[in-house]
């Protein structure tokens, strides 16, 4: 049998719903960021955005799988920047705050997310 799964943090992000208004704010945002709205121009925001919400719904311990493209597939040949990578989670944090999301629920999701950085950057 395998041990409860700790959902704590899908919950404080206000599950599949809360992670959606999450998701779609970030997007956004990023659209009106100059530092890196060019990386998006030619791109399925809507596929980008269900990939996005299946992704955080899984890392956050929700009950979702994951049906996207592994991250070095999916941001290959962009050649990605630490600043890059900053600008959106900046993004990310800012919709959470429109959002209501404690900061501790923030701050534990950025921490899941930090292990992909070097999947996404320079490749
Ligand atoms: C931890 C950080 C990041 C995560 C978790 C993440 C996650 C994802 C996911 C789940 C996808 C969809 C893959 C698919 O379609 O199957 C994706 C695609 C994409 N990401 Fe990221 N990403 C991150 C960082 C970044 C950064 C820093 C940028 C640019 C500033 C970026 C730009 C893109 C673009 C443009 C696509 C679409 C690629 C395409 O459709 O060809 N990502 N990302």
């Amino acid at each position: 049998q395998q041990p409860p799964k700790d959902d704590s943090l899908y919950q404080d992000l206000g599950q599949r719903a809360g992670i959606q208004r999450i998701v779609e704010g970030m997007l956004i945002n990023v659209a009106r960021d100059q530092r890196i709205v060019e990386h998006f121009r030619k791109v399925d925001i809507v596929r980008l955005r269900d990939k996005l919400v299946e992704q955080l719904c899984v890392e956050s311990g929700g009950p979702c799988r994951y049906t996207g493209d592994s991250m070095a597939e999916a941001h290959k040949g962009q050649n990605l920047t630490p600043s890059d990578f900053n600008a959106l989670v900046e993004d990310l944090i800012a919709s959470m705050d429109t959002e209501k999301v404690p900061v501790p629920a923030q701050n534990r999701l950025i921490a899941r997310l930090a292990p992909m950085r070097s999947e996404v950057i320079g490749k």
